[in-house]
């Protein structure tokens, strides 16, 4: 068994045991959006927003990124994913009274966890200032992903907003993932930080693709500029194919909302962030089904469909 089937192996069988006695199915909140959902069954597919570096944009990236496939009628959920340091719920103007770790702890559900944010998006809070949480081993972080694969209603999509760095805590939640985006910003430190991550996904996880997006940047040339130079180091070493997914400008208004505790793509819905997360989406919202193939069991929703009843088979 080479190195990446046997981390894989580790992981299924830590999904297969590490579920929690909280971590049942339940009723899932009925969303309001699902009305809007074509007759044709919905795929439920999971997303993780990484970058490596800290302060790239990985949060911004999944806030305005799920609002936008919300607004845009699409079932949407966001993990906060960082850990012991959360700041979904602050972005957002959000009061959560439990966090992941209740969770964890059995004392409720996931279903009980959901935070509604505007715009219909539905919002897992991680808790904040907690050494626990900050410290999960692996067997916790595969139980979370368990959680996820065992709601009722799974949701069209789930953005997974990860932490910084190269921990147990992100590769888990990435290579769990069925689509990887990597916010990546003009600064070497960041160019780095995402080719180490590429890396060891790719070699200890298997992963074969990821999705870059270019945050912060002046025009769509310079965004371009900075996938290739990504793209062209990947090549060489690496057997992982980097997409150019996207950009979004450097925007005060997206500052300027951040402040207020709002979605940019909210607030001011025709500023140049806000219009530049709307394109985004729809490329999301058209990418073809992931290849699950090697994946086994180690999945956020692999595989798995909602028919526009709401009844998952
Ligand atoms: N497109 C943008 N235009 C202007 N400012 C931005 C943009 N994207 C992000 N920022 C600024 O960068 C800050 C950091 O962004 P964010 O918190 O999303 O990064 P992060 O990668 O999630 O950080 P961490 O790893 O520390 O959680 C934001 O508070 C915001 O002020």
């Amino acid at each position: 068994m080479d190195q990446a089937s046997g981390l894989k192996q580790m992981l299924s069988n830590m999904v297969g045991r590490a579920t929690p006695s909280s971590v049942v199915a339940g009723d899932h909140q009925a969303s309001s959006l699902l009305a809007a959902a074509p007759a044709a069954r919905r795929h439920c597919r999971a997303i993780a927003v990484a970058g490596g570096k800290g302060g790239v944009g990985k949060s911004t990236v999944a806030v305005n990124l799920g609002m936008s496939l919300s607004m845009a009628g699409r079932d949407v959920m966001l993990l906060d994913a960082d850990m012991g340091l959360a700041n979904v719920d602050v972005m957002l103007g959000l009061t959560p009274s439990r966090h992941i770790g209740h969770l964890l702890d059995g004392n409720c559900t996931l279903e009980e966890l959901l935070l509604p944010a505007p715009r219909g998006l539905q919002v897992v809070p991680a808790g904040s200032g907690t050494r626990r949480l900050a410290q999960l081993d692996n067997g916790e972080h595969a139980a979370i992903i368990r959680a996820f694969d065992e709601l009722a209603r799974p949701p069209e999509f789930l953005l997974v907003d990860t932490a910084a760095g190269l921990s147990d805590n992100v590769t888990m939640f990435a290579a769990a993932a069925s689509e990887v985006i990597l916010v990546v910003c003009d600064e070497p430190a960041s160019l780095t930080d995402a080719y180490g991550l590429t890396k060891v996904l790719s070699r200890d996880f298997g992963v074969r693709r990821v999705r870059m997006v270019a945050n912060m940047v002046r025009n769509e040339g310079d965004a371009r500029a900075l996938h290739q130079k990504l793209a062209r180091v990947s090549d060489r070493f690496l057997d992982v194919v980097i997409d150019f997914s996207g950009w979004v400008p450097h925007d005060e208004r997206l500052r300027q909302a951040i402040r207020r505790q709002c979605a940019v793509v909210d607030l001011w819905p025709s500023s140049q962030s806000a219009l530049a997360f709307k394109k985004m989406a729809g490329v999301v919202d058209k990418w073809a089904e992931p290849d699950r193939a090697g994946l086994d069991r180690i999945a956020f929703f692999g595989g798995r469909t909602v028919p526009a009843d709401g009844v998952p088979r």
